[in-house]
């Protein structure tokens, strides 16, 4: 949960977005967008359905509200079978997990949401269960304790995480089918907005559908988020009368001072700390949290991702360094560079 509720372009999960079920795309044709990985599982739940068969299991990682949970939905649905869904964090000791593994049926999907937050030993509890479908148990405790080993009925394993890099590599390599989820194109976005007005019965046009897509820093969720905003906006600001236009859409937009790239106030405070404290970088990514007052994980899977997708940022080996277009949103100039001032070609020690 976020622990700004009043960031309208933060990516995760907030309170009123319980609303998002109605814009959830159901089948694997209805999913705009992530060509690769829609074309794989289409292929994977083919091949699956045809055999009879359990579907190998399936990591998927990306930024949060890219469609994690919407596709692990999908994928049970397309494989008709029965959907089961908790997460890491919630799997507090060995026998929870194994009382939802011993109630699956034949080829269901149980989708265990950050996977990267799963202790230890119940990552242990799951790998002879991805393997084997077997599942090793100690019963009792002291020397009464004995070992007992459980035939589970075949499953696929549908796994979400923000942070693949997290995952412990005998864990990571126990997912035949790893997909990994990109940030969605402008025009991606338009159509998902325009189909998100027609769900929500209002009239939207092809530009005022463009400009919330331009501002949805490439996540579904958040275009859902701002599509729904500007419904009410409108809905005050002329009564419901006539479809909403690009300039209804940008004024209701500016109102909620997200500005011409989808940028919030938490996007622009950390874009400005580098420059106006740490002269665009190099600043290590603690001191930026610790200035900011948020969490790192915040910073580094919520703020940074699309900022430096878009090159406003740059990750470099000694911190984060303000990019050309970085300067250039903020309306400043980047200050001319001094040798051995530590740009990145100083780095690589070119001799200059
Ligand atoms: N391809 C898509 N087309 C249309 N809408 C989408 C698409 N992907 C996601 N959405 C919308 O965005 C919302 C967020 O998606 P979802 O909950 O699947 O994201 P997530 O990756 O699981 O996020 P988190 O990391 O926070 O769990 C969904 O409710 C859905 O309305
Ligand atoms: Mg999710």
């Amino acid at each position: 949960m976020s622990e700004h509720p009043e960031r309208e372009v933060d990516a995760t999960r907030g309170e009123d977005d319980v609303a998002e079920a109605t814009l959830r795309p159901q089948t694997l044709d209805d999913f705009t967008g992530q060509k690769a990985s829609r074309e794989n599982l289409a292929i994977f739940i083919a091949a699956a359905r045809q055999r009879g068969e359990a579907m190998d299991h399936v990591l998927l990682h990306g930024p949060p509200g890219l469609g994690k949970t919407t596709l692990a939905q999908i994928v049970a649905r397309e494989l008709g079978v029965g959907f089961r869904a908790t997460s890491g964090p919630v799997i507090q000791r060995a026998g929870d997990l194994a009382a939802i593994l011993t109630n699956l049926q034949p080829r269901d999907v149980l989708f265990i949401d950050e996977i990267h937050r799963l202790q230890p030993s119940i990552e242990e509890v799951l790998y002879p269960a991805m393997e084997d479908f077997q599942l090793d148990l100690i019963i009792g405790e002291g020397p009464a304790a004995r070992s007992v080993r459980i035939d589970l009925a075949p499953f696929t394993l549908v796994a979400a995480t923000t942070r693949a890099g997290l995952l412990a590599t005998p864990l990571r390599d126990r997912f035949g089918i790893p997909l990994r989820l990109v940030f969605y194109t402008p025009e991606e976005l338009r159509q998902i907005v325009s189909r998100g007005a027609q769900k929500l019965n209002f009239e939207l046009t092809h530009d005022g559908a463009e400009e919330i897509a331009r501002r949805s820093r490439g996540t579904p969720r958040i275009a859902g988020r701002l599509l729904r905003r500007v419904r009410d906006f409108a809905a005050v600001a002329r009564s419901g009368q006539g479809p909403v236009d690009r300039a209804l859409a940008d004024a209701a937009l500016a109102r909620l001072e997200v500005d011409s790239m989808g940028l919030d106030s938490m996007d622009r405070r950390y874009l400005r700390r580098i420059a106006e404290y740490h002269h665009g970088g190099p600043v290590g990514v603690e001191t930026l949290a610790a200035a900011l007052a948020e969490a790192r994980d915040t910073i580094e899977d919520v703020i940074e991702p699309y900022l430096i997708q878009e090159g406003l940022v740059l990750r470099t080996t000694r911190g984060r360094m303000l990019g050309e277009r970085g300067w250039r949103h903020l309306g400043l100039v980047p200050p001319a560079r001094t040798p051995g001032q530590g740009d990145l070609l100083g780095d690589l020690g070119d001799g200059t």
